[in-house]
């Protein structure tokens, strides 16, 4: 017994060391985000084949990930949650919102270094050159709004942007970086570690806890107080969640309707990946036309 409190100990030192390097190198790469290479902002010659090279990321794409898997735990997503229903944040408009958006830089993406109005309407103009329904085109809109999450209280971009994983069981080795892992606290807990962990199979996507970030967050703002279609809302709470869209992990937690949901999500994804390449829009032309999808599905002020 004792040698095992001594064990586990010793483990949950070595956690904290992994958080403390993580915390250090994050440190000498503070304003490296922002320095990215003009040339590479947009090439519309781009191939698909090259988004989302997590090999060849820049450094802060990678101290970025390690950071996050290091901290998004189970015990911090349930407190995300409550600190997210006991608050409301703000009370603005969609396009408010899209505004103050614009400051935010993405440490997180390999692909753009725009910032992020410029990246909404490039989605949403490319599902609009292809004839896509009006409550698609805002949704691409939209869909990164919650990353407004990181003006709200937010502990630093770790828990707002990146890929989304489950927590409360094995971290899939589907999910990019996956060594990284081993410096999450949950990772020495055997009874989370298992393949089901707290959940049961076939208990559903919308049951299960997504790493908390933009994406829930947003789903959750919408959810009550838009009329934007189911499938808006399952491209918007699981855009991120690329270890399943993209890699098919976790379809061991999907029940009826998850398929449909996949099928959205699927829909939606290539053109909030490779739109990011395109010539970045102009913001005062296209403002009337989208203002009136937003005052068609997501009209006046919102709690945020
Ligand atoms: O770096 C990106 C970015 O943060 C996106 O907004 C998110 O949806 C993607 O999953 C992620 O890879
Ligand atoms: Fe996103
Ligand atoms: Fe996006």
């Amino acid at each position: 017994m004792v040698a095992v409190t001594a064990t586990r100990g010793r483990e949950l030192d070595a956690t904290s060391d992994k958080i403390d390097e993580v915390n250090v190198l994050k440190g000498q790469l503070k304003g490296d985000a922002a320095a990215f290479d003009e040339a590479s902002k947009f090439d519309e010659t781009k191939e698909k084949e090259t988004f989302r090279n997590y090999e060849d990321a820049k450094d802060h794409v990678k101290v970025f990930y390690a950071e996050q898997h290091a901290k998004q735990t189970l015990e911090f997503n349930l407190k995300a949650r409550e600190k997210f229903h006991s608050e409301t944040r703000a009370r603005m408009t969609i396009w408010e919102a899209i505004e103050k958006l614009d400051t935010l830089i993405d440490e997180s993406d390999p692909d753009t270094s725009l910032s992020q109005i410029q990246h909404l309407l490039q989605t949403a103009e490319a599902m609009r050159r292809d004839g896509k329904p009006d409550w698609m085109q805002l949704t691409g809109l939209v869909h990164d709004l919650g990353k407004l999450l990181c003006f709200y209280g937010a502990e630093g971009q770790w828990d707002v942007v990146g890929d989304t994983f489950v927590v409360g069981c094995k971290f899939s080795d589907k999910i990019i970086y996956p060594a990284t892992f081993e410096a999450n606290p949950d990772y020495n807990n055997p009874k989370l570690m298992t393949e089901n962990g707290i959940y049961e199979a076939g208990c559903g996507l919308d049951n299960v806890l997504l790493s908390w970030g933009h994406d829930e967050y947003l789903y959750n703002v919408l959810k009550d107080q838009s009329t934007l279609p189911k499938e808006a809302l399952s491209m918007i709470r699981y855009h991120s969640f690329y270890p399943w869209h993209r890699e098919g992990a976790y379809r061991h937690f999907m029940r009826d309707g998850d398929e449909e949901q996949l099928r959205a999500v699927k829909a939606f994804n290539p053109y909030d990946l490779y739109s990011k390449s395109d010539n970045p829009p102009s913001v005062t032309e296209l403002k009337p036309y989208y203002m009136s999808l937003i005052d068609k599905y997501i009209p006046g002020v919102l709690d945020w």
